[in-house]
């Protein structure tokens, strides 16, 4: 498949397509403004900083056999460490000409690449792919669960054709041979920070909490005015047609006052949707966004359960809606002007992808309160395995999978 001069190596599903699913609802949830025009990214360290670390848990066996198969193909046993592990997605507009990804003084550490794409060139995104320069294959076609992996160096040069429509989202990985590059250290040492005392707060340790405002705005060197452009996570609320409401209004909005406003995301909102409000509170956006994208992953599976068609129906709770008052819709539209300032932008943004039409399509709020209690017992498995992994992993300074058999629900 490949040659010596061009060592590559490219595995076809690789990754379950479920699991490609589980990794694109955490970046949809909790991914900021990235590295590069028309990239967002959720970085390891960006989910313990946001009470998001139970996230790392379903990349953790996918970044050990991606190590194992690096040093197997390229013949470097038990010598490599993780540089950099992230989700990453290109919105429409993004690209990346001919470059090796060691070529800047600062990455001189890297030696190999590994790129999982867990969406699919055509059916999620188009535009995107992927070409070496030299060597055989030269055109890589994005497909959920495929992964390929070159060294870092300028034997392999490649490049990405900019997408044109949809998000395409990769989990991609570096690895370096130089431990004083090992990611996991700084990673264990912040999650060690973060889950002091967790035993605490138990109750509340899973909701996320927002990082700083300008991690979310696009573009980015809008961040400093918040006069055009849009927050991310609202833009995504949006896409999927839902609006945010404050959940107690203390005073007049203003659209003009962006501090006062920004500060209302990182506090309890409720979801609407065209004529109709959810009365379920969210602690901040980041929460509400969560539970969308959560209703969005798991839709399937949901409706099922809702629709009494399993063998042991699920009682669901009836969800409380209201219909939303001529105030309240004025409210609505004062807070998405404030962080949608260009609509149509992040309509492009976002916009034009399959799974967004399937919501449309079959929408109820029974379906959308049936995924809070299972989103619940999603986040509350993930924080367990995480408190059971970790004094493991302080141990060994290292982060890996612990046979820890079976966790109680
Ligand atoms: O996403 C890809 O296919 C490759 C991205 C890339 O070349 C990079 O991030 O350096
Ligand atoms: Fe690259």
């Amino acid at each position: 498949m490949a040659d010596s001069e061009h060592p590559r190596l490219i595995l076809h599903n690789f990754l379950p397509l479920d699991l490609c699913k589980e990794l694109e609802f955490i970046h949809k949830s909790c991914c900021t403004v990235g590295y590069r025009p028309n990239v967002l990214s959720t970085t390891l360290s960006h989910l313990i900083a946001t009470n998001s670390a139970h996230f790392i848990l379903p990349i953790i066996p996918i970044r050990e056999r991606l190590r194992e198969k690096a040093e197997e193909y390229f013949g470097c046993q038990y010598e490599l460490f993780v540089e950099f592990t992230g989700l990453i997605s290109w919105c429409r507009g993004a690209s990346i000409g001919w470059h090796s990804d060691d070529n800047r003084p600062y990455l001189k550490q890297r030696d190999f690449a590994a790129v999982c794409y867990l969406n699919s060139y055509d059916a999620d995104f188009k535009g995107g792919i992927f070409h070496f320069k030299d060597g055989e294959p030269a055109d890589i076609v994005p497909m959920a669960g495929d992964v390929i992996m070159y060294t870092a160096d300028d034997q392999n040069i490649h490049s990405v054709d900019e997408i044109t429509e949809g998000e395409r989202i990769t989990l991609t990985l570096w690895f370096s041979r130089d431990v004083s590059h090992d990611e996991d250290s700084k990673l264990i040492s912040s999650l060690s920070r973060a889950l002091l005392g967790v035993g605490d707060r138990k109750l509340l340790s899973y909701l996320p909490v927002p990082g700083s405002i300008n991690m979310y705005w696009f573009p980015p060197d809008e961040a400093s005015s918040f006069l055009s452009g849009f927050d991310i996570r609202c833009g995504r609320l949006h896409v999927l047609g839902f609006d945010i409401h404050q959940f107690q209004k203390t005073s007049h909005l203003s659209a003009s006052d962006s501090s006062y406003n920004f500060e209302l995301l990182s506090g309890p909102l409720l979801l609407a949707r065209e004529n109709e409000l959810f009365e379920t509170q969210f602690l901040n956006i980041m929460h509400a966004l969560q539970l969308v994208q959560f209703y969005h992953w798991k839709f399937s599976s949901l409706k099922t359960k809702v629709e009494g068609s399993t063998p042991t129906p699920t009682p669901t709770p009836t969800p409380n809606v209201i219909p939303i008052s001529s105030n309240q819709k004025t409210e609505i539209g004062h807070l998405r002007s404030a962080f949608l300032k260009d609509l149509q932008l992040a309509e492009g943004f976002f916009g034009n992808s399959r799974p967004i039409k399937v919501m449309d399509y079959g929408f109820d709020w029974l379906t959308f309160s049936a995924a809070v209690p299972e989103w619940e017992c999603y986040v509350f498995k993930l924080q367990k395995e995480l408190l059971l992994h970790l004094p493991h992993w302080r141990t060994n300074q290292s982060i890996f999978c612990v046979p820890l058999g079976h966790v109680e629900e």
